[in-house]
């Protein structure tokens, strides 16, 4: 494979991508051209609220070719255009061969949520220590146990007196992965559900990779009241949600939330007060777990 790089000043990225795709690039992607220098400029904003920004001032747009004629090109075909003018080429250069999966793999590593509760790729070997462990390969839906949100509703699950979990909702469950967890640790009749078709379809993948049973669907899939309620989402979503998530929890069931910061403690408890008492129960790197017991 050839790539082609070329330098764009912001207003020029979504064009030349767009041309680049155009051209039959097999890829396009885009990087700050002033990454790991001063000038690197951070684009994200808080949790739930747009960037404040939609591009890097200057950046580096990189696509991939099957070989270098149908790189030159595209690039000979590129310059002359007046949408090029303020860009440059970087390079037309050869790709290495790799091996891309191994290459892949060697960044996802075993994560341990507990000493010997454990989320391992399939494509590792059970670390000796793992008496409980989660099969689970990197996708298209969040939840890898790498994200501290996850890990503290993992680390909760694993803490639960045994067969306490009974009847368990995974409301926004992404990967699938809380409602696996929760399966290995004596959980029954689990319902995970999500917003996202995607979501739901890798909870389906990974949960028969684990041989978990479980019921999944869009929200309205979850039906009735829960002994435990789990619930990793953000903020925002999880006040406005309140009132249904409160809903679904059972008489002496528990309701577990996540994805909050812990700045975010006191507009949660306030969010939830009029159905349940929030108390914060565990927190990583600013994020915070917030727990809730409904009275027998
Ligand atoms: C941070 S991920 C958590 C995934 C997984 N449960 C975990 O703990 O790693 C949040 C998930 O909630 C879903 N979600 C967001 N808003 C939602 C809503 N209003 N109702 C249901 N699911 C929602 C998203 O699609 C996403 O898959």
């Amino acid at each position: 494979m050839f790539e082609l790089s070329l330098l764009c000043p912001e207003d020029r990225v979504e064009t030349v991508s767009d041309a680049l795709d155009a051209l039959d690039a097999l890829s396009v992607s885009v990087e700050d051209a002033d990454a790991q220098t001063e000038a690197e400029q951070a684009l994200f904003g808080e949790p739930g609220m747009p960037p404040p920004k939609e591009g890097w001032q200057r950046s580096r747009v990189i696509a991939l070719f099957p070989n270098e004629e149908a790189a030159r090109e595209a690039c000979a075909l590129l310059e002359p255009q007046d949408f090029f003018e303020g860009c440059s080429v970087l390079a037309v250069k050869p790709v290495p061969e790799q091996d891309w999966v191994r290459l892949t793999q060697s960044q996802f590593a075993p994560v341990d949520i507990t000493p010997d509760f454990w989320i391992v790729p399939s494509w590792h070997e059970l670390p000796e220590q793992a008496r409980v462990s989660i099969r689970l390969d990197p996708g298209l839906a969040f939840g890898t146990g790498t994200h501290p949100t996850t890990r503290m509703c993992l680390r909760w699950i694993a803490r639960q007196p045994q067969g306490s979990l009974g009847r368990t909702l995974d409301y926004g469950c992404g990967s699938g992965i809380l409602a696996i967890g929760a399966a290995k640790f004596g959980a029954t009749q689990i319902d995970a559900v999500d917003i996202d078709p995607a979501a739901v379809e890798s909870t389906n993948y990974n949960a028969s990779a684990n041989h978990v049973q479980l019921r999944s669907g869009l929200p309205d899939a979850a039906e009735g009241e829960y002994q435990t309620v789990l619930a990793n989402i953000l903020a925002t979503p999880l006040k406005v949600l309140a009132p249904l998530l409160c809903g679904r929890v059972a008489a002496g069931g528990s309701l577990v939330l996540a994805g909050i910061l812990e700045r975010q403690a006191d507009e949660l408890k306030q969010a939830y007060a009029p159905y349940l008492k929030l108390e914060v129960a565990d927190s990583e790197d600013g994020w915070i777990l917030m727990t809730a017991q409904r009275p027998a």
